[in-house]
């Protein structure tokens, strides 16, 4: 199919060091700004572009061609979760590719990446050697910057710009859900999830495992209507995991007192090991793409792993009763943290993909055997105390 560029405003992107790349603009003709991160993912634009985690992002895309297989609609499975997207918007604040495709093809496509930001009001530049931009990421790291379009954008000077920093703002509170909502409601065991800016795959990952799935906003006192769920999964999400205070203070007396399992993914990564008392860093370009391999310190065995974000935890001294889970063997950043002895994991990459491998999507499996073998330890143990107690409990919400 063929594209509608009407759109052949000259744009840019101007970073706070100083540096500016000239392109064209091929999305909303609006000015943002956001920090400048790179991606080596070579397909999969609609999921990252509608993960939450990367609010307050411009993506630099270093596969070259982008574009070519348009944007699927707003089909959703029989959850009622998206098929093809991550979120209900894009959630990048703009985008930044090398060759934008003025033609796009795929059975899915309703439309073009340049209808899909400009209805989105989404700024996008194509034009631009992202090969010069990712090496300067990856030299001086992810920085600060502003894509401006139109004819300021042909203005060499960037002394008059401001770059507020998002990582300041409590971007999990903004994208996190307002109020708790339930999938698949006939689900046999009931997984309460901490909502940080969840990917919708990941929940028709719980759901199609059977799993009865209630959102929670991510400041939510899951704590006190713990009988109402059988296992805690904490989401991806965007931004410093510093500014989730209260869920590091939940997560930290679930830990201690809960007797549930509980599972994080990315961001959930951050905020367990956290709340067991591990410290976090800002990488100096993050882990984005689709080929990053996380080794498993106990078996040895290497997965390649679909990966998104820009701090990690520091794990060079584990707390008590902790351990290393995996380990990035690019890096050596640490990959996921386990409890020795209470059903208590996490990881810092995306098991459940999209984009990205599957290779290891057999965590929610784990996850859920643990749900379920401490359901009917617990269960065992209410049963007894049933006759000497009638317990009532609120529903969620
Ligand atoms: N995908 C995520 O959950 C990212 C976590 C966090 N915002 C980071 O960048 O490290």
């Amino acid at each position: 199919m063929s594209n509608t560029v009407n759109n052949t405003l000259p744009a840019s992107l101007k970073l706070k060091t100083g540096q500016i790349f000239h392109g064209t603009s091929f999305g909303a003709p609006v000015n943002t700004f956001g920090e400048a991160v790179f991606t080596t993912s070579l397909v999969g634009y609609p999921e990252s572009m509608t993960d939450p985690s990367y609010t307050g992002q411009i993506l630099v895309f270093t596969q070259p061609l982008i574009g070519n297989y348009g944007v699927p609609g707003q089909d959703k499975d029989e959850f009622g979760l998206y098929k093809y997207f991550e979120s209900d918007g894009i959630q990048v604040e703009g985008i930044i590719v090398n060759d934008y495709a003025t033609e796009y093809s795929h059975w899915t496509a309703v439309e073009s990446l340049s209808e899909w930001c400009i209805r989105h009001n989404v700024p996008a530049i194509s034009g631009v050697d992202t090969r010069a931009l990712t090496q300067i990421l990856r030299d001086q790291g992810s920085t600060l910057a502003q894509i401006c379009v139109g004819e300021e954008s042909t203005i060499d000077n960037i002394s008059a710009l401001e770059f507020p920093n998002p990582n300041e703002e409590n971007l999990v509170a903004k994208v996190s859900t307002k109020v708790p909502i339930t999938y698949n409601p006939k689900g046999e065991l009931k997984i309460a999830v901490i909502d940080c800016g969840v990917k919708q795959n990941i929940l028709r990952c719980l759901a199609s495992r059977g799993a009865c799935v209630t959102v929670l906003p991510y400041n939510y006192d899951f704590n006190a209507v713990a009988d109402q769920f059988d296992g805690v999964f904490v989401s991806n999400g965007p931004g410093s995991p510093v500014a989730c205070v209260e869920t590091i203070k939940n997560l930290k007396a679930a830990i201690d007192h809960l007797k549930k399992p509980i599972f994080g993914i990315c961001m959930g990564n951050l905020l367990l090991g956290m709340a067991a008392g591990l410290q976090v860093y800002k990488l100096p370009f993050g882990n984005r793409g689709h080929n990053q391999p996380a080794l498993n310190v106990d078996t040895g065995l290497c997965y390649i792993t679909s990966q998104n974000h820009g701090y990690a935890l520091n794990d060079t001294c584990m707390p008590k009763s902790w351990k290393r889970l995996f380990v990035n063997a690019n890096d050596g950043s640490n990959e996921g943290i386990q409890h020795e002895s209470k059903p208590i994991f996490s990881v810092q990459f995306h098991p459940e993909a999209k984009g990205g491998p599957q290779d290891t999507v057999y965590l929610f499996e784990e996850f859920l055997k643990h749900v379920r073998a401490q359901k009917v330890e617990n269960e065992g143990f209410h049963a007894s105390i049933s006759d000497l107690q009638t317990s009532t409990v609120a529903a969620f919400a």
